[in-house]
C-alpha cells in the first residue's frame, strides 16, 4: 500500500526562519502565498508590474521583481503560467539561483520535458496540489485541505523531501493527504487527467449531453439544468462517498440507467482513444505541441476558446446563474465581506 504523509509526517522547522518566494500570484500563487503565511511561513512574492502585483501588495505581501525575490528566497516555487516559466526562468531566475536554493514546482511539466534545466547545485522538487488554486485556498481557510504530490528531481542537500512535504504541509495538503511520486509521473497523469476526465473528458460529455436534449427540442434551460447545473450535485456525491456513495442518494431507476448506459456512452472506442492521448503525453506529442502553439501566438487556442465562450450552454448559464447568486462564489464572497462589515 503506498505510503500516504499527513500533517504529523511533516518537519515543520525546515521552514521555519527561512524564506519563501512565491513566483506568480494567479490561481495557484495566491493560495500558494496566503496558505504558508497563514502556517506562519515567511514568504515574498516575484512579479512583472501589473494586476497580480496590485493584489499582492492590497493582500499584505511584499512583493519584488522576479529576480529580487528569487535572489533573496531560500526556496522559489514558480508558480507561473507553465509556457511562460522558462523564458523567466532563464532570464530572472537562473541569474541569480545559488547552492543552498531550493526549486519547486506545482507541475512537472518544463522539468520533465526539459524546458527548464536547472543547475546541479540546487534542490529540485515538486509540490502538486490535486485541485484548482482557488480551492486550495478556501478549504484551507475551512480548516480543510487539497491532496498534493511532492517528488524530488534533484537531492543536493539531502532534504528535498522532507522540504517538500513541510512545503505540503504549510499550503493545507497533508489535511488531506500527500503521495511521493516522480516528475514524470506527476506531469503523465496530470496532463492525462486534465485531458480526458476533469476537463477535456468532462466538458465534451456536458456540452454532447446539452446538444442532443436542444437538437430533439426540449428547452435549453432544462437542459442546462441536467447536464451541467446537477453534475456538481452528483460530484459532490462521489467526493463524499465514491461512486456507491453517489448511488445511494440517486433512484434505483437512475442506478439501473447508470449501469446499462454508461458504458454504452464510455465505451471501448473511448477508452481506445484514451489509451491514444496517453500514449501522446508519454512520448511528448503533446507538450510540442502545445510549445509550438504558444509559439505561434496560440492561433488555434484563441479561436476555440472564442467559439467556445459563445457556445449556447454559455449564454443559457449566464442567465440562469445570474438568477442564483448564490452560486457565484465572487457574489459569495461580496457578501462574506458585506455581512463582517455590517456586524
Ligand atoms: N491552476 C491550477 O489550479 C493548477 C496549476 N498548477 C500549476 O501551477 C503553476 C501555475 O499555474 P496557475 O496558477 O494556473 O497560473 P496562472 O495563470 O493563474 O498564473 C498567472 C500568474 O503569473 C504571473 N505572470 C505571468 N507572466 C509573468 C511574467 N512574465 N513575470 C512575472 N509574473 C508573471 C501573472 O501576473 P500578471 O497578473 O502580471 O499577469 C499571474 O500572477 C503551473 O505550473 C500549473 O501547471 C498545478 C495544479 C493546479
Ligand atoms: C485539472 C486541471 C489542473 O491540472 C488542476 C487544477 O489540477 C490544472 O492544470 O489547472
Ligand atoms: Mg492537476
Ligand atoms: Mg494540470
Amino acid at each position: 500500500m503506498t505510503k500516504v504523509y499527513y500533517n504529523g509526517d511533516a518537519n515543520d522547522q525546515l521552514l521555519q526562519g527561512k524564506k519563501v518566494a512565491i513566483i506568480g500570484y494567479g490561481s495557484q500563487g495566491h493560495a500558494h502565498a496566503q496558505n504558508l503565511r497563514d502556517s506562519g511561513i515567511d514568504v515574498v512574492i516575484g512579479l512583472r508590474q501589473g494586476k497580480s502585483w496590485d493584489q499582492a501588495v492590497e493582500d499584505g505581501f511584499n512583493v519584488y521583481s522576479v529576480r529580487e525575490a528569487a535572489d533573496q528566497a531560500d526556496l522559489i516555487m514558480i508558480l507561473l503560467p507553465d509556457e511562460l516559466q522558462p523564458k523567466v526562468y532563464n532570464e530572472e531566475i537562473a541569474p541569480v539561483l545559488r547552492e543552498g536554493q531550493s526549486l519547486f514546482f506545482a507541475h512537472g511539466f518544463n522539468v520533465h520535458f526539459t524546458q527548464i534545466v536547472p543547475p546541479s547545485y540546487v534542490d529540485v522538487a515538486l509540490a502538486a496540489p490535486k485541485g484548482p488554486g482557488h480551492l486550495v485556498r478556501r478549504t484551507y481557510t475551512e480548516g480543510a485541505g487539497v491532496p498534493g504530490l511532492i517528488a524530488v528531481w534533484q537531492d543536493v542537500t539531502g532534504q528535498a523531501k522532507d522540504v517538500a512535504l513541510a512545503y505540503a504541509k504549510g499550503i493545507g495538503a497533508a489535511r488531506a493527504g500527500v503521495l511521493e511520486t516522480t516528475f514524470q509521473e506527476e506531469t503523465e497523469t496530470d496532463l492525462f487527467g486534465e485531458q480526458a476526465v476533469l476537463c477535456g473528458g468532462l466538458t465534451a460529455l456536458v456540452k454532447a449531453g446539452f446538444e442532443t436534449l436542444v437538437e430533439a427540442g426540449y428547452q435549453p434551460e432544462v437542459a442546462y439544468f441536467e447536464c451541467l447545473h446537477e453534475l456538481k450535485l452528483i460530484v459532490d456525491l462521489m467526493y463524499e462517498g465514491g461512486l456507491e456513495g453517489m448511488r445511494y442518494s440517486i433512484s434505483d431507476t437512475a442506478q439501473w440507467g447508470d449501469f446499462v448506459t454508461g458504458p454504452r456512452i464510455v465505451d471501448d472506442r473511448v477508452k481506445g482513444e484514451m489509451k491514444k492521448v496517453l500514449e501522446d503525453i508519454q512520448s511528448g506529442k503533446f507538450a510540442r505541441e502545445w510549445i509550438l502553439e504558444n509559439q505561434s501566438n496560440r492561433a488555434v487556442f484563441n479561436s476555440t476558446n472564442r467559439r467556445e465562450n459563445e457556445h449556447l450552454i454559455e449564454e443559457v448559464g449566464a442567465k440562469l446563474r445570474d438568477m442564483m447568486p448564490f452560486v457565484k462564489q465572487s457574489q459569495k464572497r461580496k457578501e462574506a465581506v458585506m455581512t463582517s462589515e455590517q456586524n
